[in-house]
This record gives structure tokens, sequence and C-alpha cells, in this order.
């Protein structure tokens, strides 16, 4: 079918029609780029201001193949990949397109609440155009309003402040002081004993290279053996993955995950039915109680595995970025020793000169942040998963933040 071109001539459909025409020997002549550079010169407005050369070169990404249209903004750059025109919707697609592009002229182009989003709004489908005519922005909204916010309309929610508007009277878990008062209270109060809490490093001991050591204390008997075993068999039910770290800002204002060389474990987060287990529950329950935080405030349980040789390097727990997120940052980690590890495995800490062996059932905690400002990172807790020399290492990581972060979670707001 014959796609129609605006008067403007941002779309060149008759050139298409050759580009793609049967060639001599009766093959269809794919929609390609030819050129690796294609992308970023239909950036800079190259098919409109070179379309000799473009649309015969660079016909994917300037949609200059048949039965593809590529709407641009007024300086002919692109928003995304070329769209499909075909199929029994071709009119409503190229009307819906039209109007895709007034859109993006008009008001994301010009309008200053676009600022943040504007470069990164992008069809990122060339079956964007489509979809948003058989109505899947709103069957199907978290994924459409990410992957083709220019053909919904919806660039103002690729801005995550936005999306997940910042409650600054979301009150702070921990007040100056209250993170001295919490390891104080687990290590001298009488409820406490029964966890068997030893003291490794506390404020006013020198350790490693510092006059005066933040605290870091094992409870050796928070869990059972057989909530150890249900931990570990619960990780398998989910199934254990590869480990990633937090990586790069992506367009949406989420975090992609960074596979880092020096992370080599698998993990399975304890959701759904693993967090609604009697089990894990009774362990949430008890970790609030040694805590004195409310669960909601803890990420799921990170249930980790480390076969022989795989371990974690040196690094912090504390993120930067969700300072100035709902959640705020990480305050403290209670890490949970599933199993005895035959060889190897310990978690050292590399500035204190102190290292914890595996014992199943013993938890080990240790703070992110500073007893004086509990959102400032503590970097003497720096630390790093050993490589296990024998046998497998389970474990599981259960990190507090300072405010509520099931809740920003659940509206894909972290
Ligand atoms: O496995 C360990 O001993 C520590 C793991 C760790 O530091 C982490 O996962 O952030
Ligand atoms: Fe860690």
């Amino acid at each position: 079918e014959e796609a129609t071109c605006t008067a403007d001539g941002d779309c060149s459909v008759e050139e298409e029609a050759a580009s793609t025409s049967n060639n001599a020997s009766g093959a269809k002549v794919v929609c390609e780029n030819k050129h690796d550079q294609c992308e970023f010169w239909a950036g800079l407005g190259e098919c409109e201001k070179n379309p000799g050369y473009m649309h015969s070169n660079c016909a994917k990404i300037c949609g200059t193949c048949a039965g593809y249209r590529q709407p641009t903004l007024a300086d002919g750059k692109t928003f995304g990949v070329s769209q499909q025109v075909t199929g029994s919707k071709a009119d409503e697609i190229q009307k819906l397109i039209d109007d895709t592009q007034k859109y993006m002229r008009e008001e994301v182009s010009v309008d200053d609440k676009f600022k943040e989003v504007r470069d990164g709004c992008q069809n990122r489908n060339e079956l964007c155009a489509f979809w948003a005519v058989i109505g899947e922005c709103e069957a199907n909204p978290k994924f459409m309003e990410m992957e083709c916010a220019p053909s919904c309309k919806t660039c103002i929610k690729l801005d995550f402040d936005f999306r997940c508007p910042f409650d600054k009277d979301a009150p702070s878990t921990w007040k100056p002081g209250d993170l001295n008062k919490m390891f104080e209270r687990i290590t001298t109060d009488q409820y406490y004993q029964q966890f068997e809490p030893k003291i490794l490093s506390q404020p006013g001991q020198p350790i490693g290279k510092f006059k005066d050591g933040p605290w870091v204390i094992t409870l050796d008997n928070l869990l059972s053996e057989q909530e150890c075993e249900k931990l570990i068999e619960l990780g398998g039910v989910r199934g254990y993955e590869q480990s990633y770290d937090v990586g790069k800002k992506k367009y949406d204002g989420t975090y992609d995950k960074h596979l880092n060389q020096d992370r080599t474990s698998t993990n399975a987060w304890c959701v759904d039915e693993c967090y609604n287990d009697t089990v894990t529950q009774d362990v949430v329950h008890r970790l609030e109680n040694v805590t004195g935080i409310d669960d909601t405030n803890s990420e799921y349980l990170q249930l980790l595995r480390y076969e022989v040789g795989q371990k974690y390097g040196q690094h912090h727990d504390y993120i930067d970025y969700q300072k100035n997120r709902q959640c705020g940052v990480r305050i403290i980690t209670v890490f949970l020793y599933l199993n005895d590890v035959e060889a190897g495995g310990g978690t050292d800490f590399p500035l204190l000169g102190l290292t914890v062996m595996p014992k199943r059932g013993s938890a080990l905690i240790w703070p992110s942040v500073m007893d004086a400002n509990p959102d400032y990172k503590d970097h003497r807790t720096e630390h790093q998963a050993l490589p296990v020399e024998a046998g497998t290492k389970y474990g599981a990581n259960a990190w507090v933040h300072q405010r509520s972060f099931k809740d920003p979670y659940a509206k894909g707001c972290i």
C-alpha cells in the first residue's frame, strides 16, 4: 500500500519504494543502514540536509525504506527509530505519526518543562506508532510510556521527578545519634543476649588505620539451621542468577545494572512467594526486632551463592544517588550467613584489618553511614567477599534504608 507524504517533505515514501524494490535477480533489497555512522548523522539532521546520500545509504534511520516513515523535528533531527507504516492500519498510523510530530515540534521541543527529557524522548521500536494506534499506550502503559513515549505523547513521564515526586516531608528513620543507640541496645540489652552479640569494632576503640572504629558486630545465633536451609531453598526456587552492581543512569531516570568483573556470585531476590513464605516472614520480623526499624525500610532479601573462586571485590554498600530518592541511602547492612563454608569466603574489611568467617545462622552487622550524619557515607566500612576456596557459600543481604524502600519500590520509584 502507498503511504502518503506530508507537504513539508519529511516523509520520503517515493524514494523508499525505490530503495526496497526488487533487484535484478528479483530478491528483495533489505531496509538497512549501510554505514555505522548513520544513526549519528541522522541525529545531526543529515537525512534532511543531505537526502541524496542519506536516503539511500541510511534508509533505515532516515525512514526512507518502503513502508517506513521517520518523523522529524523542525531542524530535521529524528526522535527514535523509523516507524513501520504498513498493513490495514496504515492510514491511522500515518495520522498518528503526523500528530506525534506536531507534539514533538510544538510542545516537547519548545516547552521548558520537557528540558530534562527532550533528548531521551524517543520511539525505541519501529512498531511504536502501530502499537499506539491499536491502544497499547492505555493497555500496556508501563512498557509503552517508556519505549514509545513520543507515540504515546508521554515524554513528561520520562522525568523521574515527575513520575516519582520526592516527598520532602518523608521522615528519616535515623537522626544523628540513633546509629550508636541501635548498636548499644543490641550489645547491652538483656533481650538480645539470646542472639550472642559480639563486638568486633566500636567507636572509641582504635582499629586498622583508624583511631576511632565504626561499629561492626556479629550475632552468632540469629537464625536456626532450618531457617537457613529454607532460605537457601527459596533462593533455588527463584533461581540464582549473575549478580550485578548499579550502573549508569538511563533515559527514564532509573539505573542500569552493571556487570562487575569483580563480583562473580549469583543471587536471587526474595520477592513474591519467597517474601511471603512463613520462614522469610519470621526472619524479617526478627530483623525488625534487632534493628528497631520497620521492614518497609528494608530491601527484599538478596540471597547469594558463591561457588569455589567466586567473590565480590572491595566496595561500599552506600549508593549515592539514593540520597535524593524517596528510599534514602542504605544505612546498615545485616549480612546473614546461611551455611558453614569449607574454606575461604570470609567477609573482609580491608581498612579495618578485620575478616569475618561464615558461620551458619550468624549475622554480621555494619553501618554504611556516620552516626553524626546518617545521610553521609562512612568510608571505613568498605568491604569485600573473599573467594570461596572449597565448598559453596550461601548468604543474604538485608539492606536497610533511611526511609521506606518497599513503598517506592512498588511504584517503580527506586
Ligand atoms: O558475601 C559477603 O560476605 C559480603 C557480600 C557483600 O558485601 C555484598 O553483597 O554487598
Ligand atoms: Fe557489600
